[in-house]
């Protein structure tokens, strides 16, 4: 039986977004433990109460701890909120996997698409931990880690199959800046999330090329488009991808200065190479540069199209060139706006 009231929250990943929902859960009044791969990021939370890596000049709350050693991180955790970037999760849950709970709630916070599986992280989480999607709930929505951690009021969605499982973490995740909704739709919200940060490339592209308001607002109607084509042939509530963790979401990501993926976009789109942006991106993830490619190869393993997507793919993976892949785009044959 799980526990309705979710008290001990183990975080495993200390980046920025794992680090900001730590502070969220703490701020909810819940007992945190954050596991980070390096020592000095666990010394430095638990002892001065920051993260200066990812989250300079954010101070965090005292009951929030921290750790290098994930057996110590997990003993006792009622959930465990998983902070990694996607494509290496499998391998982090893989080592983890002797010590969760079986009872645990397991939260996902990563927004992407495994490459070569071509699985959502839900996906990979009940195939590596071997709990039914029940137990598994996503967290999705207009999240940029920086803002939450100043405590702007901010929503999201948290999704699960089993409604019960939802509400315990949005109680727990429940402050007086940070506002959960509840949904059942776990493949919309996970869709939602991970093409948001393809989309947001591009928007970020058109915005190094020099590009104005109409060409983002076109990016991010016909990129919501072409997510929510690709969510309802898997399944999704259509509905979904109007909420926070599809539109919400794709505004957030695609104008603003702070997510990565949009100034990934905007250094491609200014001429620099993937290489250079990955330097400048310092080590933090831009998921959508791989996403793009998984997220491509699914649609095109289902027949629906996602020009957007394929065309960053070419312009991160193929060598094309922005403005050549922008012409491409509007060079498409004409269509009906719904077909
Ligand atoms: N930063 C944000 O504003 C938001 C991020 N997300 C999602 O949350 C997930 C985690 O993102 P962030 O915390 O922002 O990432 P980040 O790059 O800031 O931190 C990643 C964390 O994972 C750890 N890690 C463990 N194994 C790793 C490996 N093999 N390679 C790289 N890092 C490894 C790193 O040490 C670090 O603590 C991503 O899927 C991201 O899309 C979702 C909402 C908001
Ligand atoms: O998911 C995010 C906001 O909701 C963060 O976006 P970036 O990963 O592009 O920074």
């Amino acid at each position: 039986m799980f526990a309705k009231d979710l008290q001990r929250i183990t975080v495993l990943g200390a980046g920025s977004w794992g680090t900001a929902f730590a502070k969220v859960l703490g701020d909810a009044g819940r007992d945190v433990t954050i596991w980070a791969r390096r020592e000095s990021v666990a010394a430095e939370i638990a002892q001065e109460h920051t993260n200066g890596s990812y989250l300079p000049d954010v101070k965090l709350p005292s009951r929030i701890t921290a750790t290098a050693d994930p057996a110590a991180a997990l003993d006792g955790a009622q959930a465990v909120v998983l902070a990694v970037p996607s494509q290496s999760l499998r391998a982090n849950l893989s080592a983890w996997k002797g010590l969760l709970s079986p009872d645990s709630v397991l939260v996902s916070l990563a927004k992407g698409v495994e490459l070569g599986t071509l699985k959502r992280m839900s996906q990979v989480i009940a195939e590596i931990a071997e709990v039914p999607d029940g137990q598994i709930v996503v967290v999705s929505g207009p999240n940029l880690a920086r803002e939450i951690a100043q405590g702007q009021p901010s929503a999201a969605v948290v999704a699960c199959s089993d409604h019960e499982r939802a509400v315990a973490v949005q109680r727990a995740s429940f402050n007086s800046y940070f506002r959960p909704y509840t949904n059942t739709d776990v493949v919309g919200c996970e869709l939602g999330g991970a093409c948001k940060n393809v989309i947001a490339l591009s928007c970020g592209m058109a915005a190094g090329l020099g590009l104005g308001t109409n060409t983002m607002a076109t990016l991010i109607t016909r990129g919501l488009a072409e997510m929510a084509r690709l969510g309802t042939k898997l399944g999704a509530d259509p509905l979904t991808f109007a909420g926070l963790a599809g539109v919400g979401d794709l505004v957030a990501t695609c104008s603003s200065p702070l997510s990565r993926n949009r100034t990934f976009g905007e250094r491609l789109g200014r001429g620099e190479t993937l290489e250079q942006a990955q330097l400048a991106a310092g080590g933090q993830v831009a998921e959508g540069v791989k996403s793009c490619t998984s997220i491509r190869e699914l649609a095109m393993s289902l027949g629906v199209d996602m020009p957007i997507t394929d065309a960053m793919h070419r312009v991160c993976h193929e060598g094309v060139d922005p403005r050549k892949a922008g012409a491409e785009l509007l060079g498409r044959s004409q269509k009906h706006e719904w077909s």
